[in-house]
Formats: C-alpha cells, sequence, structure tokens
C-alpha cells in the first residue's frame, strides 16, 4: 500500500517523503510546483498537478493502492494571506474540499494534515496546548482552522480519520544535504538570516522590536523539518492502530526571539550578520510556544534535533552547499 503526499515537492513535504522512503514505505506525490521543486522528491511516484482536478484524484486514486495520505499543498505565508486572503480560502480550504470528497469517494480512510500554531492566534497563555482557543489572527491561520473542522465533521460522517499536526516553526534540513529548504521569494526567518550570512542580503530587517517580550522581537518555537517528518509517520500508525482522529501541536517547547535567532546564526556561521529595525509585520502574534505533552505521549514523539545550534547547523550546511537552492 502506498502513501499520497500533497504538497511533496515542497520544503516540508520533501523532507517527510526522503523519511518515509528511509521507512520502506512506497510513496506517491501530487504538487502543482508553484512553490516546490521537482529536485526535491526523492524516489517517488510523482504527478504534477491541483488539488482542485477530480480527474486526476480520480486517476491517482484508482491506479495506485493508496491507503493513506498526507496532507501538506497548500499556501502558507501569513503576510502574504492578509494580502490576498481569498487566493488562500480557494487553495488551502477549496483544495482540500477537493481532496477530501475524493478519498470519501474512493474509500481512503486516513488522513495526516498540515495544521499550524498560527490557528491559535494570540495565545491566552504559553506553552499552548491543543484544548487552548483557537482565534486565528491571519487569514492563513484561519483557512487552516476551516480544514480541520472540515475533517472533524467528515470523521463523524463518512468515518474518515484524521490527525491535524500544528506545527510551529519549520526549520533546519536534512542532515545529509540531499534538501532542504528553497522558498522563492524567502520570507521565513532563518534561511533570510543565512542568505544575509553568505553575501545574498546585505541586512536582515526585525519585523517589530515593540512587542512585549523580553527584547521587545517575536518569540518562536522552531522544529526541526526532520523532527516533524517522523511525527508524520507515528501519526499515520497511529491511525492504523487506534483508528481515532485527533490534534496534535508539534514543537520544542523552547521560544527564541527574533534578536536571538540571528545570534545563534552569528554563532554557527561565524559570520557578521548585520541587522536593520523595520516596523511590524501584519498579522504577527508576539509568542508562539507549544506544549508537545500530548504528541510525546500519545504518539511517541521525542524530537531528535531539539536545539536551535543543530537545526541552524543543518539548515546552514545546505545553505553553504546549495547557495541557489535547486536552481542549477
Ligand atoms: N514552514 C512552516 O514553518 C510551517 C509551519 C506550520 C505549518 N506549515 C504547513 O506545512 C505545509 C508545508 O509547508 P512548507 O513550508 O513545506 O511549504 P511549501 O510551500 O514549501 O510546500 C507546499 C507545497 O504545496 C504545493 N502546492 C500548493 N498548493 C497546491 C495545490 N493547490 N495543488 C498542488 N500542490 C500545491 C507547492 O507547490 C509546494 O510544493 C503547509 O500546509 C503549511 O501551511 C508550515
Ligand atoms: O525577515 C524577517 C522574517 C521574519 N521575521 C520574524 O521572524 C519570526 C518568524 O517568522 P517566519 O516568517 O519565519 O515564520 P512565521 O512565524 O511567520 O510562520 C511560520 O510558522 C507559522 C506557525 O507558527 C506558520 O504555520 C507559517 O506557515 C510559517 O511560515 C516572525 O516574528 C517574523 O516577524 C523577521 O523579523 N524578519
Amino acid at each position: 500500500m502506498a502513501i499520497l503526499v500533497t504538497g511533496g515537492a515542497g520544503y516540508i513535504g520533501s523532507h517527510t517523503v526522503l523519511y518515509l522512503n528511509q521507512q520502506g514505505e512506497e510513496v506517491i506525490v501530487l504538487d502543482n510546483l508553484q512553490k516546490g521543486h521537482i529536485d526535491a522528491v526523492q524516489n517517488a511516484k510523482f504527478y504534477q498537478g491541483e488539488l482542485k482536478n477530480e480527474s486526476l484524484l480520480d486517476e491517482i486514486f484508482t491506479s495506485n493502492q493508496i491507503n493513506s495520505v498526507i496532507h501538506f499543498a497548500a499556501n502558507s505565508l501569513v503576510g502574504e494571506s492578509v494580502e490576498k486572503p481569498l487566493e488562500y480560502y480557494e487553495n488551502n480550504v477549496i483544495g482540500s474540499y477537493h481532496l477530501i470528497k475524493k478519498m470519501v469517494e474512493h474509500n481512503v480512510k486516513n488522513i495526516v494534515f498540515s495544521s499550524t500554531a498560527a490557528t491559535y492566534g494570540n495565545p491566552v497563555k504559553v506553552p499552548i496546548q491543543e484544548n487552548d482557543p483557537t482565534v486565528p489572527t491571519n487569514p492563513y491561520g484561519d483557512t487552516k482552522l476551516a480544514i480541520e473542522k472540515m475533517l472533524k465533521w467528515a470523521d463523524g460522517a463518512y468515518g474518515l480519520k484524521s490527525v491535524c499536526l500544528r506545527y510551529f516553526n519549520a526549520a533546519g534540513a536534512d542532515p545529509e544535504g540531499k534538501i532542504g529548504e528553497d522558498h522563492t521569494p524567502e520570507s521565513h526567518l532563518i534561511p533570510i538570516v543565512l542568505q544575509a550570512a553568505l553575501g545574498q542580503r546585505e541586512n536582515v530587517a526585525i519585523f517589530g522590536d515593540d512587542y512585549p517580550t523580553e527584547d521587545g522581537t517575536c518569540i518562536r518555537d522552531y522544529i526541526h523539518v526532520l523532527d516533524l517528518a517522523a511525527a508524520h509517520y507515528l501519526a499515520l500508525k497511529k491511525l492504523h492502530e487506534t483508528e481515532e482522529s485527533g490534534v496534535y501541536n508539534l514543537g520544542n517547547g523552547t521560544g527564541f526571539s527574533v534578536k536571538q535567532v540571528i545570534d545563534t546564526c552569528r554563532k554557527v556561521t561565524g559570520k557578521d550578520i548585520a541587522a536593520i529595525m523595520a516596523t511590524r509585520r501584519a498579522g504577527d502574534p508576539a509568542v508562539l510556544i507549544a506544549s508537545s505533552e500530548k504528541a510525546q505521549t500519545e504518539l511517541g514523539w521525542i524530537p531528535k534535533y531539539p536545539t536551535l545550534e543543530e537545526i541552524v547547523s543543518h539548515a546552514w550546511n545546505w545553505h553553504k552547499h546549495h547557495p541557489n537552492g535547486y536552481q542549477k
């Protein structure tokens, strides 16, 4: 039996495909390559296409023996979603609707879904627990919450079992350096800081130093991309064993401010990275830190690369050797 990975040519998706290969799983990827890279897809049957292409989904589900789906394909930038909310509802919510509809029709009963810390909005407390209020402060988080709800009701009505994984900030790269992060344009903090270390940018702009945090900059919980990949595999196992749906946070439980991240990058790279102050970015909550106790207890998930130094070192290894990402 095979696993369908949507968005498998993207950053987290491609690392998960690599991890699934290492576990001996057969993998099929669907990606429209709007953001993904074909060279990031290791050892999987590849379909280039859209989530909303129902006839393509029919072909994928009929010509392969798929018993589970891991669903990464989405638009996922907080700032962009504030500017282009309708694109986010169309690609994320409507795209997922078509996928879920076709899973139900083809009797595929298990899905692991990429949700996000952005579903919580400004947390009422940290570390955040799964049953804390979900009040997104941006359209991106709202689309992910809508998909979680669609999955919940699909379980009740059609017996479609889901695990929604609310990741905090994905970072790092394959420790062996085969694949890594390449978003164009790049908007994520760690790759931007490393591009500055490589001299590809003059400096890093810090988006706001007037947040209610110790140094005034936003605090995030950075989690290694391969630890996320491992959690997807554990989530699938749990679905097969228990046939119970669930929602889990995935983070390390430690927060780092933007300034602390830049300092760690300076230490790891040995480069003098210039930083300038800029205004706040719309939609950014001040602090996001996960409690991943539930994932640890119920999925048996233990992050293998929990320190920010390791995460940045693996990312730096990738960026140093692939300064232009997947571009030849
Ligand atoms: N990067 C993070 O820190 C983070 C944190 C929390 C949640 N997430 C979620 O994880 C998932 C993966 O994130 P990522 O950083 O790897 O993003 P990414 O952009 O690198 O990967 C998404 C992939 O999906 C593909 N895609 C998008 N829309 C599609 C569609 N309609 N049909 C087919 N393919 C489509 C893109 O081409 C891309 O390859 C997303 O759902 C995102 O919301 C990411
Ligand atoms: O050039 C930059 C880029 C980012 N930041 C700041 O660095 C922090 C991290 O920003 P990222 O863009 O790296 O990540 P986000 O926290 O915005 O979002 C990420 O994590 C979220 C969950 O926490 C989402 O799921 C989303 O998909 C994913 O991109 C934020 O405070 C942001 O304002 C800067 O100061 N300068």
